[in-house]
C-alpha cells in the first residue's frame, strides 16, 4: 500500500488506476493469477459437457472440436464427470482465495486511504484545516474510507467478472460460433436498454451520497450542542432538521434502489424473452445437434449471474467511486496547504525578544486584513497582556505568535532569528496554550494531562496540578485515575481550565499562552491562578489574551489592540 496520496482521480481510467497504485504491484498480479486460474477451470470444466452429451446424445463431438474433444468423447461418462467434478473443486477453492484477497485488498485500501486522509489533515496549514467542518472530516475518516474499501472490492468484481464472461464466451465460441454469435447480438439489445438507465442511477447514487453526509452533520452538529439547544428551547428545532435529515437519507435511498431495481426487472424480462427466441433459431434455422445445444446453453445459463454479478459490481463501483475522488481531492488540497516539513533541527529559544515587524494578515474570503503593517515587541520573560474588543485579532496575534500559523507580510523574530519554515514548526514544541474552551476528552486526569506527553510521571503531574491550583483533583476518590466526561463535562468550567494550565505546565513551555483564561473562575480561584502566573514571572515568557482587570495589573507590558489599532 502506498503511505503517501497521489494526485486527484478523474473517471474510471483514473479510478482504476489510482486502485491500482494504491494496492500496489504484488497484490495485483496475484489477484490476476488466482482469477485468470479461476475462470480457466471453469471454462475447461463446461468444453468437458461437450464429449459427455455427445456420448449420452450418441451423438460426435461438433467438427471443430474433434481435434481434442473428439477423442474424449471416447472416454467413459463417468472418468468425464469426474474430471468435471475435480475442475469444480478446484475452482471452488481458487473461488475462496480469490474471495479472501478480495476483503483483504478492501480492507487495506480503507485502512491505507484513512491514514493518509488524517495525516495530510493533520499536516495542513491551521488556516486551511479550521476551515473544514467536524462532520465533513468525520464523514471523510469513517463512512468515506470504508467506501473507497468497497470500491476497490468491486472493481476487483468486475475484472474477475470480465475475465470469466470472456472465457465462457470464447467456450461458447469454440462449440458454435453462430449461436454463440447471435446470443452476443441479444446480450447488445439488452445492454443497450440498460445504459438508458445507468447515468440516472449514478445520479441517484451521488444524491444518496450527499445525503448521508449531510445527515452526518446532524449528528456531529446536533448532538454536540444538545446543551445550548436544551438551554435555549431549541430542541424541537433540533428534531425537526434531524427528522429531515433522516427522511432525507431515505427518501435518496429509496430512489436509488428503485432504479437499481428497476434495471435489474428490465434484465431479467429482456434476456428471458431473448432466450426463448434463441433456443427457436437454434432448433428450427440453424438445426443444431443437441451435443451443441446443451452445452452452449449450458454456458449461456452460467453466462446470466455473471452479468448479474457484473451490473451489481458496477453499480457499487459508481456507488463508492465519489467517495475516492473526494478523498483524493481534499488530501491534494491538504498537500497543497501543508505546513513546512519539520526537518528534525532544535526548535529555536526565545532568550531576548520576540518581535513582529510590518506584520499583515488576511483570512481567506475576507476583504479587511485583521493585521495590516503591524509591529510589536515582547521581552523575553516577561507578561504581556493582549487587550481589546471581541473580534480585534487577539488570538489571530497570539495564533502568529504561537507558531501556528504565519503572517501573510512581515516578519517575526525570535532573538534576531525569522520564525520562517521549519523554525516556525519546531518552535511549537516550545509553546503550550491554554484556550477559552479546553480541550479534555473522555478518559482520566492523567491521560488528559499527559496527552502529547506520554512519558510523563505521576509526580510531575501532580506538582503541576498543585501550580495550576488545581488542588482539588488530590480530594477526588479516585484522584488521578478519575474521568473528566465528554468534553472535562464532569468538571466546572473552571475546573477544566485549571486542568488545561496543569497540562500546559507539564510541557516547561518558553512562551505560554492563557486565552481568557480566568473568565469561568470565581475570585478565589481567580486570584489563586494569579498567583500560579505571577510565580511563573520570569521562568517564560506569558501572553494573556483577555480583558479582565485583575489579570492586566500582572502584565509588565499591555497591548491593547483596540486603542492602538493594528496598523
Ligand atoms: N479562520 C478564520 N477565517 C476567517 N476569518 C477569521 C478566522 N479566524 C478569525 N477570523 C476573523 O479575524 C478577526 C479576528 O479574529 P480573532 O479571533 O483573532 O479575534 P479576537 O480578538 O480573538 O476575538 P474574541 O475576543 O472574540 O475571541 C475576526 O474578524 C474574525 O472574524
Amino acid at each position: 500500500m502506498s503511505p503517501e496520496p497521489a494526485a486527484p482521480v478523474a473517471g474510471r481510467f483514473g479510478t482504476v488506476r489510482a486502485v491500482l497504485a494504491m494496492a500496489g504491484a504484488q497484490r495485483i498480479a496475484l489477484l490476476g493469477t488466482l482469477m485468470l486460474a479461476s475462470s480457466l477451470t471453469e471454462g475447461v470444466g463446461l468444453l468437458l459437457l461437450v464429449p459427455i452429451t455427445a456420448v449420452i446424445a450418441g451423438e460426435q463431438a461438433p467438427a471443430a472440436l474433434s481435434g481434442w474433444l473428439g477423442p474424449l468423447a471416447q472416454l467413459p461418462v463417468g472418468l468425464l464427470l469426474a474430471a468435471v467434478t475435480a475442475l469444480v473443486a478446484l475452482r471452488a477453492l481458487i473461488v475462496y482465495l480469490v474471495l479472501d484477497q478480495q476483503a483483504r485488498l478492501g480492507h487495506a485500501l480503507t485502512r491505507s486511504i484513512r491514514i493518509s486522509t488524517q495525516e495530510t489533515t493533520l499536516a495542513a496549514d491551521w488556516r486551511w484545516l479550521s476551515a473544514q467542518t467536524t462532520a465533513a472530516l468525520a464523514t471523510r475518516l469513517v463512512g468515506e474510507a470504508d467506501r473507497v474499501g468497497t470500491l476497490g472490492e468491486s472493481m476487483l468484481s468486475v475484472a474477475t467478472g470480465v475475465i470469466t464472461l470472456a472465457m465462457l464466451l470464447a467456450a461458447a465460441f469454440a462449440i458454435s460460433w453462430q449461436l454463440t454469435s447471435l446470443a452476443v447480438l441479444a446480450a447488445l439489445v439488452v445492454a443497450l436498454a440498460l445504459i438508458a438507465l445507468r447515468s440516472r442511477r449514478n445520479r441517484d447514487g451521488e444524491r444518496f451520497a450527499e445525503a448521508y453526509e449531510a445527515l452526518h452533520e446532524q449528528v456531529t452538529n446536533g448532538m454536540f450542542h444538545f446543551r445550548a439547544a436544551r438551554i435555549s428551547g431549541a430542541e424541537p428545532e433540533l428534531a425537526r432538521q434531524f427528522s429531515d435529515a433522516a427522511r432525507g437519507v431515505e427518501k435518496a435511498q429509496l430512489r436509488f434502489h428503485r432504479s437499481v431495481s428497476q434495471a435489474h426487472v428490465l434484465f431479467q424480462v429482456i434476456a428471458a424473452i431473448m432466450l426463448g427466441i434463441l433456443i427457436h433459431l437454434a432448433l428450427n434455422e440453424l438445426k443444431l445437434p443437441l451435443g451443441v445445444l446443451v452445452p452452449v446453453l449450458a454456458i449461456l445459463v452460467r453466462i446470466v449471474p455473471v452479468v448479474t454479478g457484473l451490473q451489481g459490481s458496477l453499480r457499487r463501483w459508481s456507488f463508492n467511486a465519489p467517495a475516492l475522488a473526494e478523498l483524493r481531492q481534499i488530501t491534494a488540497d491538504a498537500l497543497a496547504h501543508r505546513e513546512p516539513a519539520d526537518d528534525g533541527a532544535e526548535a529555536p529559544h526565545l532568550v531576548r525578544t520576540l518581535e513582529l515587524q510590518g506584520v499583515g494578515l488576511t483570512y481567506p474570503g475576507r476583504d479587511r486584513p485583521v493585521f495590516r503593517d503591524f509591529d510589536l515587541s515582547i521581552a523575553a520573560g516577561s507578561i504581556v497582556a493582549i487587550c481589546g474588543p471581541s473580534g480585534v485579532g487577539k488570538s489571530s496575534l497570539a495564533d502568529m505568535i504561537g507558531g501556528l500559523i504565519s503572517p501573510d507580510s512581515g516578519r517575526i523574530l525570535l532573538d534576531d532569528q525569522p520564525l520562517e519554515g521549519s523554525a516556525r514548526i519546531r518552535w511549537r514544541r516550545r509553546v503550550a496554550y491554554v484556550e477559552q474552551i479546553p480541550y479534555l476528552f473522555d478518559d482520566t486526569i492523567a491521560r488528559n494531562l499527559s496527552w502529547g506527553q506520554p512519558s510523563v510521571d505521576e509526580q510531575t503531574m501532580r506538582r503541576a496540578l498543585a501550580k495550576a491550583s488545581a488542588q482539588f483533583v488530590f480530594d477526588l476518590p479516585l484522584g488521578l485515575q478519575t474521568r473528566v466526561g465528554e468534553a472535562g463535562r464532569q468538571f466546572s468550567g473552571g475546573e477544566r481550565q485549571r486542568l488545561a494550565l496543569a497540562r500546559a505546565l507539564l510541557r516547561d513551555p518558553e512562551l505560554l499562552i492563557l486565552d481568557e483564561v480566568t473568565a469561568a473562575l470565581d475570585g478565589l480561584n481567580e486570584g489563586a491562578i494569579m498567583q500560579t502566573i505571577d510565580e511563573l514571572r520570569g521562568s517564560c515568557t506569558i501572553l494573556i489574551l483577555g480583558h479582565r482587570t485583575a489579570l492586566l495589573e500582572l502584565a509588565d507590558q499591555i497591548v491593547d489592540l483596540g486603542a492602538h489599532g493594528r496598523s
